[in-house]
């Protein structure tokens, strides 16, 4: 008999619900965006009930579109934008402020500061991360700073702490269950990623008191049951994942040294560690990968800021295109000897340069130079990042993959994924589902009710599209990628 799985994923710029069958197939789903919201230079917020009623719409809309019963959905899984925090009053269930979301600045001073006190390298070893306003840490701490009366209710216990999928459960349940899970966790800056508890010593630095957190649970487990009166009926919610890591489950990466990058707005980049917590000497994150059966699997991650939103600024900044599938075509003919490079630092450099105050170039120009060159040099931005990355992740003694799993909007294009694999001497594939995100918290979800057997099973689903196999000779490979590196030191302060 068919089982369906209900998967939310909760992203930054939309929230989308997509319903899968027991083969892993996408059949259902429905999408809606939402307002950002910029209310000073640098901070990003959303409306946390914009985020919970356009989940709750998706989900319903998915659910009317496939014309089954509630009662045949076997079990949800959530998978949504990390790092995003919100704080409600445990009573009502009301957000005190906005969802301060990851992308939002406010709190760099702060991060400034934590760093000259000295605490970085306690901070890394314990959770794996920078010291930096993406994590949820110092977002909790500013709200209760500038919020009237919050801090005087959290010492009272009466506010709550959660990323994303933490606020959809406490509101999928009825207001019952605070809880997360440890891909979540691990990106808050508060937990600690060996003992996988939450951590007095950072919460005691940020006075953040600990009746705020949720209790952090597995990826795959029973976190709780939805109200019936939502869908009809109780349904189980059995999986939750941050979205890079659920990309990560979806793209089956179970072995250590596999990997997935996902090319979206911007670009993440996870490498399958293991048991081991590779603790990186070049500026990339340690993250939990997952959790299964209180048995972690680590990874490391490289954040890139700007990938297809390099392509969204050649279309509306530079209106050299109008339209994102026209850059295939551009790229292909362009002057392959131009020696012209993209460097997209627009809001700075993510990893591992992690330079906020590098600032975009075009570099290399000639009177040759054309928008092919120009197109083609912003879709290669976007691999020369990756092998940054890569190295990085070699630097620090990871294994690394002798195929790199993509996904993500931009990997349509086969030009780009093309140059991906020249410029990595790597092969890189696309799986047939490209809906990974959403997979991978389907998987999880689906993992715990016994509609999916093992992760061994999990793996034999994953099907390749297109394989691309390098194509590009080691001198040609070593000229473009040295002109790369030229080009960031030129805008970087490295
Ligand atoms: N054919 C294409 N070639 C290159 N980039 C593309 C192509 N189609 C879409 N994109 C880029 O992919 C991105 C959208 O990917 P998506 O995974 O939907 O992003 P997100 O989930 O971050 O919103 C956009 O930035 C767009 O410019
Ligand atoms: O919502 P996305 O796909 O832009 O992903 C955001 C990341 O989870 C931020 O860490």
């Amino acid at each position: 008999m068919a089982k369906y799985i209900l998967s939310i994923d909760q992203g930054t710029t939309s929230s989308r619900a997509i319903i899968f069958n027991e083969r892993g197939l996408p059949l259902w789903q429905a999408q809606q965006e939402f307002e950002q919201q910029y209310p000073a230079d640098g901070w990003v917020e959303h409306d946390p009930e914009t985020i919970w009623s356009s989940t709750l719409s998706v989900c319903e809309k998915a659910i009317q579109k496939s014309r089954l019963p509630a009662s045949a959905i076997n079990c949800i899984g959530i998978t949504n934008q990390r790092e995003t925090t919100i704080v409600w009053d445990k009573d009502t269930g009301t957000p005190v402020y906005n969802a301060i979301v990851w992308q939002d600045r406010r709190t760099a001073e702060t991060c400034q500061q934590l760093r000259d006190s000295g605490c970085e390298k306690s901070i890394a070893e314990k959770t794996g991360l920078l010291i930096d306003p993406y994590f949820s840490g110092t977002k909790i701490q500013w709200i209760l700073q500038n919020v009237d009366g919050a801090r005087a209710k959290a010492e009272a216990g009466r506010l709550l702490f959660g990323t994303v999928d933490s606020f959809l459960l406490w509101r999928l349940s009825g207001g019952k269950v605070h809880k997360t899970d440890a891909t979540n966790a691990s990106r808050t800056m508060l937990f600690n990623i060996h003992t996988q508890q939450w951590d007095k010593e950072l919460l005691a630095l940020l006075s953040i008191p600990e009746t705020m957190l949720p209790e952090v649970c597995d990826c795959s487990t029973d976190f709780g049951m939805t109200t019936p009166d939502l869908f009809g009926k109780s349904l189980p919610i059995t999986g939750i994942a941050g979205d890079q890591q659920a990309a990560l489950f979806g793209q089956a990466c179970f072995e250590p040294g596999m990997a997935k990058s996902t090319y979206g707005t911007g670009c993440f980049l996870i490498l399958n560690t293991g048991t081991t917590a590779i603790s990186s000497d070049n500026r990339l994150l340690t993250t939990v990968g997952y959790r299964l059966n209180g048995q972690v699997t680590y990874a490391i991650e490289g954040s890139i800021f700007i990938a297809g939103a390099a392509v969204q600024w050649l279309r509306d900044g530079l209106q050299l295109i109008d339209d994102a599938s026209q850059t295939e075509a551009l790229a292909e003919a362009a002057d392959k000897t131009s020696n012209v490079y993209l460097v997209p630092a627009f809001t700075g450099l993510g990893a591992p340069y992690w330079d906020p105050h590098a600032r975009g170039a075009i570099m290399g120009l000639t009177r040759d130079t054309g928008i092919q060159e120009i197109v083609a040099a912003g879709l290669q931005s976007v691999c020369y990042q990756t092998r940054d990355l890569l190295e990085a992740m070699a630097a620090d003694g990871a294994v690394l993959p002798s195929t790199l799993r993509v996904d993500g909007g931009m990997v349509i294009n086969n030009w780009l994924i093309q140059f991906l694999a020249n410029l990595l001497d790597s092969a890189v594939e696309r799986p047939e589902i490209t809906e990974t995100t959403a997979l991978g918290a389907a998987y999880l979800a689906g993992l715990h009710t016994g509609v999916f057997e093992s992760t061994q099973q999990i793996q034999t689903m994953w099907a390749c599209d297109q394989h691309f196999a390098p194509q590009m000779s080691k001198t040609e490979r070593q000229h473009l990628y040295s002109g790369w590196l030229d080009a960031v030191r030129r805008v970087t302060n490295h």
